[in-house]
């Protein structure tokens, strides 16, 4: 799998960093989603550089002139909640791209390190020789992807696989490169970070990104 880290380069994408992770400026939860999305969108166009291009002659008002044109038909698959702004961001450049819908949460058992990721809902065109873009804010263990990449497998093997996270934990990133070694993958990510704590949170991290987005869940 090939790992994109956008941290390695200074961008204007770390002032929506510095603002998601800020524990005072977090809180507003409208610039907490809009933030996740404009990252979204930063994604999408780094992502885009690794489609297929085509040549088309285009007819302006004065002449014609030749572009080349992404080709990819894209699925673009949303792990719920936190997914869902990120997805927004990715959809905001890939007009025409299909979608995906699954939800995925860790569901705490007795002890707060003991989790299972619980698959309830999902709602899936076919993947067939198309381009799968797995979305999810945070990258924590890296359960949660590989889960959903294993409930999507009956509708279809995509050609391609474009993970797309905006913080990933160090033993994440590794867990699912590991899972994803022989396919044709690529890893999307703003930042990596080094530690997950016992509860599986990433640290430093931001928190709990749906609670971010949404308001706080009552544990079930
Ligand atoms: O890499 P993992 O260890 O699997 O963790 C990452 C998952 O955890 C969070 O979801 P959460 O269960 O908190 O659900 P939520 O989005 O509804 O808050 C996050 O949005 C990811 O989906
Ligand atoms: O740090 C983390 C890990 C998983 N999910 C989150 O929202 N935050
Ligand atoms: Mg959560």
């Amino acid at each position: 799998m090939l790992i994109h880290n956008l941290s390695k380069e200074n961008t204007i994408l770390n002032v929506f960093m510095s603002e998601l992770r800020d524990k005072t400026i977090q809180t507003d939860n409208m610039r907490f989603r809009r933030n996740i999305e404009r990252i979204g969108e930063i994604l999408a166009y780094e992502l885009s550089k690794s489609l297929h291009f085509k040549s088309k002659i285009i007819e302006t008002p004065l002449d014609t002139t030749e572009i080349n044109l992404p080709e990819n038909e894209i699925v673009i698959c949303s792990i719920l909640r936190a997914g869902i702004p990120l997805h927004n961001g990715l959809l905001n450049y890939f007009d025409a791209a299909e979608n995906a819908f699954i939800s995925a949460y860790r569901h705490h058992k007795s002890a707060p390190e003991r989790f299972e990721i619980i698959v309830e809902y999902l709602a899936c065109p076919s993947l067939e020789n198309k381009t799968l873009i797995l979305a999810d804010p945070m990258l924590a263990t890296g359960q949660s992807m590989v889960a959903t990449y294993e409930a999507l497998k009956p509708f279809g093997t995509p050609k391609e696989i474009h993970l797309v996270s905006v913080i990933g934990a160090e033993e994440g990133v590794a867990y699912v490169s590991n899972h994803f070694k022989n396919e044709n993958a690529h890893l999307w990510i703003s930042t990596i970070d080094k530690n997950l704590n016992e509860k599986g949170y990433i640290v430093p991290g931001l928190g709990d990104a749906g609670d971010l987005c949404f308001g706080q869940k009552l544990q079930q």
